[in-house]
């Protein structure tokens, strides 16, 4: 899914990406004949993020939010497809080039207390980038790592302190001045409050906008709570079991959202329920399918309350809803033969009719 965004060139571009690992894949498995079993974690992304923009990226636990974000950064492999950063593709780079993206591309992970080393001073973890990088003497690097303290709202006389010293939003400031310290271009951050309270998430949020505009940042967030994306977020995509079901403007995805899924992770209530009119609105019943065998055809099918025979075998290109807004799903499509099909059982009990 793409959209243009008038005015911003895209930094990061992404073409049908893939990301499998494999199980039963040892000698040992070999020995025993069995065969190696693929998970496809992501299975055929396409995506832009536009310079300066913030694209959410949305799913339940096990969807591959995580694994797409590290396949973009070349901490994992990718199985298959492309990604260009600032028009380069990014699998194809030399070793210089690989080293200068490393320095303009950064991440932020979830866990604040597990994702910075114990052993190391606030200090040291924030300047170990620079060292790898080779950038600054001992003593400018310390100037910078005051600098970035402060910049993220702690202050700089904690330099030499450790991350058990500091809470979980403390730690989680540590985090963002490291991932600023090489002074980047583009950073995933991926779910960076969900381990927080909710009263210091609101906190982290202003302060990664702040210094988005501070720094001319572009972001990919990564969230499983939409209501999360919401404020920070200028573009939402939407992530089901390895693949996007659909990319819009946080208006549109919220507004107006195109796809079952999309709608029923708005709705978060984990059983049918109805809205304020007695309608019946879409819910999300039972678990994500296992990516070691995905379902045919729509992979939300089993789950959907539309879905109809149609969904079993085919799932249509992403389509168009409205300008810039893309969801890939047949419910879309006025004279397609899903229309005419009969609804699936579980679909029939779910929707409670069209
Ligand atoms: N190293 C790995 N080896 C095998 N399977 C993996 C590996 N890492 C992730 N997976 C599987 O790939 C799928 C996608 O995982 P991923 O962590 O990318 O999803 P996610 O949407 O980020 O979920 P979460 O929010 O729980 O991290 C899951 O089924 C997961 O079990």
């Amino acid at each position: 899914m793409s959209e243009s965004t008038p005015g911003a060139e895209p930094l990061v571009e992404v073409e049908g990406l893939e990301k499998y690992y494999y199980e039963q894949d040892t000698i040992l498995d070999r020995l025993l004949g069995r065969d190696p079993v693929s998970i496809k974690a992501v299975d055929g992304l396409d995506f832009e993020i536009h310079e300066g923009e913030t694209l959410g990226l949305v799913g339940e636990s096990g969807c591959g939010k995580s694994t797409t974000g590290e396949t973009l950064l070349r901490l994992r492999e990718a199985t298959d497809g492309q990604v260009r950063f600032d028009g380069q593709n990014l699998f194809e780079m030399t070793d210089g080039e690989l080293t200068e993206f490393r320095r303009r591309a950064q991440v932020v992970f979830q866990d604040p207390f597990s994702s910075l080393d114990p052993r190391m001073t606030a200090g040291e973890i924030i300047t170990e980038p620079l060292e790898i990088h080779d950038i600054a003497g001992p003593a400018e690097r310390r100037e910078r790592a005051i600098d970035l303290l402060e910049r993220v709202g702690l202050s700089g006389d904690q330099i030499d302190r450790y991350p058990n010293e500091f809470s979980g939003g403390q730690r989680q400031r540590i985090g963002i001045a490291r991932a600023l310290a090489l002074e980047p271009d583009f950073i995933v951050l991926d779910e960076p409050v969900s381990a927080l309270d909710v009263s210091v998430q609101a906190q982290v949020l202003n302060l990664l906008e702040d210094l988005q505009a501070e720094f001319d940042l572009t972001y990919l967030f990564i969230a499983h709570d939409l209501s999360v994306v919401r404020h920070i977020s200028d573009r939402v995509s939407v992530m089901y079991l390895g693949e996007i079901v659909e990319t819009g403007s946080v208006e549109d995805i919220f507004e107006s959202p195109a796809h079952p899924y999309t709608r029923a992770l708005l709705e978060s209530v984990p059983r049918a329920s109805a809205d304020e009119h007695g309608r019946r609105v879409d819910t999300l019943e039972g678990d994500v399918p296992s990516p070691r065998a995905p379902p045919d055809g729509c992979r939300f099918h089993t789950r959907c309350p539309h879905a109809r025979e149609a969904c079993r075998a085919e799932v249509p290109a992403d389509i168009e809803v409205e300008s810039g807004q893309y969801a890939a799903c047949f419910r879309n499509v006025d004279d397609h033969p899903y229309w005419r099909s009969e609804p699936l059982a579980h679909a029939e009990v779910n929707a409670g009719g069209e």
